[in-house]
């Protein structure tokens, strides 16, 4: 069995080794050539998948090890019968915790004492916008819900208590979280338009971590011109890789959509797809991601009752996830003509440091306040009383 697959993608002998033969090529740039003898086909995000990929290919299954799907022809698998699996809420916890963090460093530049006095629009309410809006619940943040197709949802039993998107727009921060979808109802395409743009004031911050292109980028660097812009934070762009350095140069956080690049992530979404190709093969569905996540035994901090609280909390949350590390390397590395910004947007991604979750963090609080370890259980960390 040939297996053609992203070179991107972590651990691939470790979990595919044993099923057949690995042919590994560059994800932005794969052809109908490389993939024409495989059986099986493995991408991440970069690699649009459709007929002019795979017609006349032997390919039976394609597994992406991404949550999002975008850049894959469902219909089209579907009418050749060709299997699919995606890696659903693989790296949902690495966006939360890019998120939280983005939003600390907001309240900090704000000046604010209480991060968690701001309240927070979440738009897409699934596995990411739904852990992004219990984490910041259990935090105390004021939050709000927007996601049309859920409230519409006659099955979805939690469905309550969503708000139309100009009502999330209010919000002192504004989170993104949709897929991007076109020619559907509540399509996403351009769902943040200048319309929008215009709702949205300095001191709001918009958090843009889905697609690109749910936000029209041409009407967002019109409107961060003009003196009462909001603050953004864009981890997904449009177009990428070819970011635009003009409007890189206006928003406050730029990173190269790597807001779900912990180790930790990259991982599961591996498993997951070696996990849909084993069922789909009738082999035996094995756990192997432990192996690849050690406990980082040197990653440990203690707090006592002396600590300031704010701080116990910040220094522990930016020490797993610092997003203005990946800006300084994005802003540094971002110039040149579109080639040469494309080549190093995909350099960035392909050689991210690694990254470990707040899991992987275990932070002694002794004599703490019960409200602190509770606020430090909610972000994930592991603590020790
Ligand atoms: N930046 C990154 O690194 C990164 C990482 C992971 C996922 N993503 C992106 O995030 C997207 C969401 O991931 P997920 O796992 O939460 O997906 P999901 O399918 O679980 O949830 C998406 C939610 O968006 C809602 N939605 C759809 N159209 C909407 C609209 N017009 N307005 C409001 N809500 C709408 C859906 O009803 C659904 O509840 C993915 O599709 C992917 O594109 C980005
Ligand atoms: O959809 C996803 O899972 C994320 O956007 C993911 O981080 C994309 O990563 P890529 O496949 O582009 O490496």
């Amino acid at each position: 069995m040939l297996i053609v697959a992203d070179e991107n993608i972590p651990l691939l002998d470790s979990f595919f080794g044993d099923m057949g033969d690995i042919r590994r090529v560059p994800g932005r740039t794969m052809t109908a050539e490389q993939v024409r003898d495989a059986d099986i086909l493995l991408v991440r995000s970069v690699t649009q998948v459709g007929p002019r990929l795979l017609e006349g290919s032997r390919v039976r299954f394609v597994g992406t090890a991404t949550i999002g799907t975008d850049h894959i022809d469902l219909d089209w698998l579907e009418q050749q019968g060709i299997a699919f699996s995606a890696a659903p809420g693989c790296n949902a916890n690495s966006v939360v915790e890019y998120v939280l963090s983005v939003v600390l460093l907001h309240a900090e530049r704000k000046g604010l004492d209480d991060w968690s006095s701001l309240s927070v629009g979440v738009v897409g309410v699934g596995s990411v916008g739904g852990k992004v809006a219990r984490k910041l619940e259990r935090l105390g943040f004021d939050v709000h819900l927007c996601d049309p197709p859920r409230a519409e949802d006659p099955d979805d039993e939690d469905a309550e208590g969503f708000e139309s998107l100009a009502d999330v727009l209010k919000c002192d921060v504004v989170t993104l979280h949709t897929p991007l979808t076109r020619d559907q109802a509540h399509a996403t395409y351009h769902m943040i338009g200048a319309e929008e743009l215009s709702l949205l004031r300095s001191p709001q911050l918009l958090i843009s971590a889905g697609r690109g292109a749910v936000v029209d980028c041409q009407s967002l660097s019109d409107r961060l011109d003009q003196p009462d812009a909001p603050a953004v934070a864009l981890d997904v762009w449009e177009p990428e890789p070819a970011v635009d350095p003009a409007l890189m140069d206006k928003v406050w956080l730029a990173t190269p959509h790597i807001a779900g690049y912990s180790l930790e992530g990259k991982v599961h979404g591996t498993e997951m797809v070696y996990q849909a190709l084993s069922r789909y093969l009738g082999l035996p569905v094995r756990k192997k991601s432990g192996q690849f996540l050690p406990e980082p035994a040197l990653n440990k901090v203690s707090f006592t009752s002396s600590a300031d609280e704010a701080d116990a909390l910040r220094i522990s949350l930016l020490s797993c996830y610092d997003p203005r590390r990946d800006d300084a390397r994005m802003r540094v590395a971002i110039r040149g003509d579109e080639a040469e910004r494309s080549k190093a947007f995909d350099r960035l991604r392909r050689d991210y440091p690694v990254r470990r979750e707040c899991s992987s963090l275990k932070v002694q609080l002794k004599g703490t306040s019960k409200s602190l370890q509770d606020s430090f259980r909610a972000i994930g960390f592991k603590i020790k009383i």
